[in-house]
């Protein structure tokens, strides 16, 4: 299983600087969407160059112009390229397309996504399907974690009536809404995945590792819980203790 780390809300110094903590605890190191906002794709490059032994994921969070997008990444340095599952199939495909061209990889955002697009989404096998909680649901009342490591239940519900989870939901032991994601990605359940790479994000802490692990992701996405703690180096190294304890690692 692979550590992302998440780098949202700072100048390229200062992820480079909170890289250079992180680095010996973690495997990907992604360059925020804030990031790739604010200054282009000098992060990416950036990124690139001080960490070029890392798996580097430019979290485009692409909707359209795929080809366009996704090669601007990847001159930049990116391994990973990340596009919206609620963009028109045609997108995801031309990401896909441009992926295999440049010998690089895609990851899918399932952010806002219905179980019947997520099943559509499962043909692209070589994908990594990242179920994932917003940062604005996480802060505004929506689905949250709570101190109790588990997640507080809303299903948003559009103005067509279809019901979008956004992954996350309450249940007694682990959350419902992320395990019916995952195994809805996967086709499945949980207990019988069909073998989709599958990432999770948003919030997670050390208190919500061992339900999320439970669900068997190859990267778990980690931004605020390293990057906002007063020591970033021991709270990246603590996840890295705390996995290997659970053994996933
Ligand atoms: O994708 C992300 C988010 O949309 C950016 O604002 C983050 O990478 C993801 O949420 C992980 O960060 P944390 O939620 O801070 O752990």
């Amino acid at each position: 299983m692979n550590i992302q780390l998440a780098l949202d809300r700072m100048s390229i110094q200062e992820a480079i600087n909170m890289g250079r903590l992180a680095e010996p605890y973690i495997d990907w190191i992604e360059v925020g969407t804030s990031l790739i906002k604010e200054f282009g794709m000098a992060s990416v490059e950036a990124i690139k160059r001080e960490f070029p032994h890392k798996t580097i994921v430019a979290d485009v969070k692409t909707f359209d112009n795929a080809k366009y997008e996704f090669e601007l990444c990847y001159k930049a340095g990116a391994d990973v390229t990340t596009v919206m599952g609620s963009a028109p199939l045609v997108t995801v495909d031309l990401c896909m397309k441009t992926a295999r061209t440049w010998g690089r990889q895609v990851m899918i955002d399932l952010l806002h996504t219905t179980p019947e697009e997520q099943a559509a989404l499962a043909r692209y096998r070589e994908a990594v399907h990242c179920v994932h909680v917003s940062k604005d649901q996480q802060e505004g009342g929506g689905s949250r974690l709570t101190g109790s490591g588990a997640y507080e239940a809303t299903t948003d519900t559009d103005e067509s009536g279809i019901n979008r989870t956004s992954g996350i939901g309450a249940s007694d032991a682990l959350p419902r809404g992320i395990v019916s994601d995952v195994s809805s990605v996967r086709g499945s359940t949980c207990e019988s995945p069909t073998g989709l790479r599958i990432a999770v994000a948003g919030g997670i802490t050390q208190e919500s590792l061992p339900w999320v692990l439970a669900l068997e992701p190859e990267v778990l996405i980690v931004g605020s819980a390293i990057t906002k703690a007063p020591d970033p180096a021991s709270a990246a190294r603590a996840f890295q203790d705390r996995i290997r304890e659970l053994g996933r690692r």
